[in-house]
């Protein structure tokens, strides 16, 4: 049975008087994985800003276990959701391992120390993203793909019901996309993220939904959503999708623009 976690019912966003988002619903099942898919501009960040409550929508409503966001009290939503945007302002100079474990924070009172729990969270968060070994490097020196992994790490340290996710695998190399994206899958977790790479979303997202001309064009399994048709009139390429044998998923060739 799949239970829905997180549903978003006739959603609404203008911004300067143009309507981004009309009428998008989608449902989040527990431990499963959401792609968010779509052109450039097409209000992916906007809408995941909304699903996670950093955002009121103009209309319609987010449920996060059935009860609507808006009124979850802050902290509560902060214990069950947690975010990973794509350029995150982290302003202090703080270690990874600090900035991990302000994944922490909904969990703690004020000003007590880190106790028993939140250490093992903060360990397993650092272990699972690989980054243990940098743990004291100051978080401003990191490249890209490493502050993308800190930031994942935070998130999975926060030990939430439901993770959403900006693009969490363009600063990545290969290897480390395909084990973030592996790492998503396995956890017993909600995950709702953006991805630009059609490829990786046929591979690792058990649903996808196709954001175009403001609204929501299409929501199912990879299989059913990612035509030719689809990517042609979405994208304006023309592409062959074949299966393949390697992965057993969709794979996509993309032949030329359109
Ligand atoms: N603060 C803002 N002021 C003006 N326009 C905005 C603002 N925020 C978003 N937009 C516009 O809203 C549209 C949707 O933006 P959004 O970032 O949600 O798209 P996206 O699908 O995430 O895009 P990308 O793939 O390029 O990251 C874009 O046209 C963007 O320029």
């Amino acid at each position: 049975m799949t239970t829905t976690v997180l549903s978003a019912r006739d959603i609404a966003w203008s911004v300067g008087g143009t309507r981004i988002l009309e009428r998008v619903s989608l449902d989040a099942y527990a431990g499963r994985v959401l792609g968010i898919i779509g052109p450039n501009g097409a209000g992916k960040t906007s809408l995941l800003r909304i699903l996670a409550g950093l955002r009121r929508p103009e209309a319609g409503s987010v449920r996060i276990g059935g009860v609507d966001l808006g009124r979850v009290r802050r902290r509560e939503v902060a214990r069950r959701l947690a975010i990973v945007e794509q350029s995150p302002e982290v302003h202090a100079d703080i270690s990874v391992e600090e900035t991990v474990a302000l994944g922490r924070t909904p969990h703690r009172t004020a000003f007590a120390p880190l106790d028993g729990r939140d250490r093992e969270a903060i360990e397993s968060a650092l272990a699972l993203t690989g980054m243990g070994l940098l743990r004291s490097r100051s978080w401003q020196t990191l490249s890209g793909g490493e502050q993308q992994r800190v930031q994942l790490a935070r998130a999975l340290a926060q030990e939430p019901d439901v993770i959403v996710l900006d693009e969490p695998t363009n600063h990545l190399d290969i290897r480390y996309q395909l084990d973030v994206l592996a790492l998503l899958r396995s956890l017993d977790v909600t995950v709702v993220t953006a991805l630009h790479d059609l490829n990786l979303a046929a591979r690792y997202c058990d649903q996808i939904a196709v954001l175009h001309d403001g609204g929501l064009r299409a929501i199912g399994m990879p299989e059913a959503v990612l035509s030719p048709e689809l990517i042609r009139s979405v994208y304006g390429v023309e592409a062959v999708v074949e299966h393949s044998p390697h992965t057993g998923s969709p794979l996509i060739t993309y032949v030329r623009t359109v």
